[in-house]
Formats: C-alpha cells, structure tokens, sequence
C-alpha cells in the first residue's frame, strides 16, 4: 500500500485583519490595527497550494470558520438580534468582539495533531482538534475543527476524531505547531516528536518568564496516549523557554521535519543533546536519520523569526530528495540568505529551496509550515476523503474565481463590526460550502 503526505492548507477567510491578539507572536502584535487584504491572503494562499501540487505533494483544503462568533458573545452577556449583539459587544468591548472576529482558523497547523494509521493502535488515522486555551480568539476554534475534520474525513472506518483536550491552561494544546513525525518511509510506524514549552503540574520546570508557553507536557502526553501511540516511537522535548521569551511561540517557528530529517536551530530544544539521543533510539528504518542543526552563529534567534527560516514545509520531491518551500523573507534576511545557499552545497537529503510569497499571513505570524496541517494517508484513506476539499488545477481556480468576486481587498478593524461586511462575509463563505460540499456546517445557515 502506498502511503503518502497531504497538505491541508487553510483557506482564509474573509475577514482576514491584524487585530493584534496574540501575545507573545511578534509579528501579530507589531501590525495591530494595520489594514489587511483578506482577497489577497486567500489568493497567496492558494498560490502555494498550487506551488505544492506542481511539485508532486497533494493538497486538500480547510474552510475557514463563521465570524463573528456570536454564540460567544452572546455567552458573555450580550443579547437581542445578532445585529443588537454584534453592535453593543464592539462599543462595549471592542477587544473581545475582535477576537470573535478572527480568522485565526487560517493557520491549520494549530487546528489539530494527527497520528497515521500505520502508527496508531487502532491502525486508523486518529485526530485530535487542539483547544487553544492559550489565546481567546482561538479558544473560539476547537469544537467547529472538530466538525470540519469529521466533514472532511468522514469515515468511520479509517478515521477516529477525538475529543477535544479539556479546556484548560493545565492541557493547553497547540495541535501539530509542536509536533512532527519522523520516519524512514511514510508508511511504516514512525516517532513521533511532541515539544511543548512548559511543565503544569511541575512548577519546578523552568518555563518562559515573558511570554506564555502554549504547550504543557500533559497536553502532548494525554493526546500520545489517545492515539494509543506506542511509548517506545513518542519522544518528548522541551522548547528552550529563552526562545519562546524572544518570540518562538510555536516550536515550528523554529524547528521543522519530515521524513527521515530534523531541520532545526541550535537554540530551539532545552536540552538538545537527550533529543538527539532518544530520537537517535526510537528510529528505525532503512534510511539514515538527519539532524540537521542550525547554529545560532550562523542564524541568530531573531534572524530566524523574521525570516520564519524553520516554518517553511520541509517535502520530499518524486526524486526522493528534499525541499524547503520557504517564505521570501528568508530571502530578505542576509544570513538566512546565506546559510541557504551553504546548505544547498551540503550533504543533506535538503537539495532545493522554493520561495513563495504569503506575507498577508506573514504579518499575522503565520508562515508558509504554519498554514498547513499534514496528514499521512494510504490510497484506501485517500479514497475516503470528501473528494470535493481536494485541490486540482480546476478546483484551485474555482476558488480563486470565488474569492475574486466576494472578498474584500481592504479591511480595517473599523469595518469589523459593520453589518454589510458582515453579510458579505456569510456570503462567501456559503459560495464555499458549496464549492467544497460540506453541507450547512455554518450556524448562519443552521438558523433558518
Ligand atoms: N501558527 C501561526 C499562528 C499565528 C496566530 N496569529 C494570530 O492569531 C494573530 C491574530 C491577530 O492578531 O489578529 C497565533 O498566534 O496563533
């Protein structure tokens, strides 16, 4: 059976803005209140889903979440029509209404961790949506993920959804941000890596003193054991506190792998010698594993956030070598520039480089790795999939058609909470269910 690696990108959303809601991410809290293109972010978007296709990685897609949120606001004590609600929580509390208006969904990395089948005990594809308690705005996500992935993996058969982590800082989940899977052939049973940045029931841990640890130890062990995980293939590490202090808030703004390769800078593990160790002991396979490490002299911490060098999409091509599609601001910071071109000459399975251009995402701290969740499948699994969220040529097009005609090409947070926008919002996103076949799975279309 032939097993091979999906790209579930997000599409974004209409409402695409920089509010600024994530503290500790440099890049979203630096452009707070900036104007955003959500027209162009969408097509960026599908631009690299088309990048990925045309280098023989196929591409599904998630559609992005209903805003504002407001059964959430409505819990918060605001009442009346959806216009009464919608109009006293953005004067009262314009904060928390933006958060209800995010399109943070965007970001798939975070929307889940997903074990393969080969891996799991009950030898089918096993997903866990990630709570996100960490930022309110994304605490908004779960529950709809968990609905989509149901819409988009819908068999029984071959896929089990869990529910999701409690909704609690003690298991604050991230989803796959802080996991990667490491493996000689996709198909066999591989290690699976979770990092996360903090200990809950340990305050004895060293953890971040500036910004929050989005990630608890417990969190990634309780979602190891519902994937019913072999102990001996989990491997545990801890983000180095200091980086997610300079703004590492997800370790895959720091850290990438695939395959048989760990792609990551010197800095980004507490204690990166026990990583190498335990991961050098629970891999196995015919081809050799590759830790490539980033040294800090090479790369500093912060060239490597500017650059979102470790959030590219580490794939491996039909050649069976490796390519890192990467941000062109990788082109536009001088040492990553470098350490790119020294790379390319090395001994690594890592032999090409691809630019792509997603700074809409970008200014939200989003890269191109953060945009998409990964999900190993066999060609019995493929088959089981809502056909309709897998990309083509045809179907990338009738996207990109759709997106043209609804979306705006500027938003303001003022626009927000207007009425008109809003509907135009409900629109699009109606056209998408359709596009996509996923049925009436918005609550604006629910409630008639
Ligand atoms: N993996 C990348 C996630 C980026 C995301 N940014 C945001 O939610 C910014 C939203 C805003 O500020 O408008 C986050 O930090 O979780």
């Amino acid at each position: 059976m032939s097993f091979k690696e999906f790209n579930f990108d997000g599409l974004v959303g209409p409402h695409h803005n920089y509010a600024g809601l994530s503290f500790g991410n440099i890049a979203s809290t630096g452009n707070a209140q900036t104007p955003s293109n959500p027209q162009k972010a969408a097509l960026q978007g599908l631009s690299k889903m088309r990048t990925l296709l045309s280098l023989g990685i196929p591409q599904g897609v998630l559609a992005p979440q209903q805003r504002p949120d407001v059964s959430a606001l409505r819990n918060l004590g605001f009442i009346g029509t959806d216009a009464d609600v919608i109009r006293s929580a953005s004067q009262q509390c314009p904060a928390i209404f933006q958060s209800c208006m995010s399109a943070s969904s965007m970001w798939t990395a975070n929307a889940a961790t997903v074990s393969p089948s080969p891996d799991c005990a009950n030898g089918k594809v096993n997903f866990t949506a990630a709570n996100l308690v960490n930022k309110y705005h994304r605490s908004l996500e779960p529950e709809f993920t968990r609905t989509l992935l149901q819409r988009v993996f819908p068999s029984r058969q071959h896929f089990h959804h869990h529910a999701v982590l409690p909704m609690s800082e003690h298991f604050g989940d991230e989803g796959a941000a802080n996991h990667t899977r490491l493996c000689s052939n996709y198909g066999t049973a591989g290690v699976e890596l979770f990092v996360y940045g903090k200990v809950a029931f340990d305050g004895s841990v060293p953890s971040p003193k500036k910004f929050p640890a989005r990630q608890t130890l417990e969190a990634s062990q309780a979602v190891a054991r519902k994937h019913g995980l072999s102990p001996s293939k989990v491997v545990y590490a801890q983000q180095n506190p200091d980086v997610i202090d300079a703004g590492v808030f997800h370790n895959d703004v720091i850290s990438v792998g695939n395959s048989n390769a760990l792609f990551y800078h010197e800095l980004a593990f507490a204690e990166p010698a026990q990583l190498k160790a335990d991961l050098t002991a629970a891999y196995e396979g015919h081809h050799p594993l590759h830790l490539i490490e980033v040294k800090n002299k090479a790369v500093s911490v912060s060239d490597a956030i500017q650059s979102y060098l470790f959030n590219t999409q580490l794939i491996t091509l039909e050649n069976g070598s490796m390519a890192l599609v990467a941000p062109t601001e990788c082109q536009k910071t001088a040492s990553v520039e470098t350490y790119l071109k020294d790379l390319m000459q090395q001994n690594t399975p890592i032999q090409q480089v691809e630019f792509i251009d997603v700074k809409q995402s970008m200014a939200n701290g989003g890269g191109p790795a953060c945009l998409r969740l990964r999900v190993v499948l066999n060609d019995v699994e493929a088959a089981a999939v809502n056909q309709a969220c897998l990309m083509s040529e045809t179907k990338i097009a009738a996207l990109e058609q759709c997106i043209k005609r609804y979306y705006r090409d500027r938003v303001e947070v003022a626009d927000l909470a207007d009425m008109t926008f809003i509907q135009e919002c409900h629109e699009a996103l109606d056209q998408l269910t359709q596009l996509l076949d996923l049925g009436s799975i918005y609550p604006f279309q629910q409630s008639f």
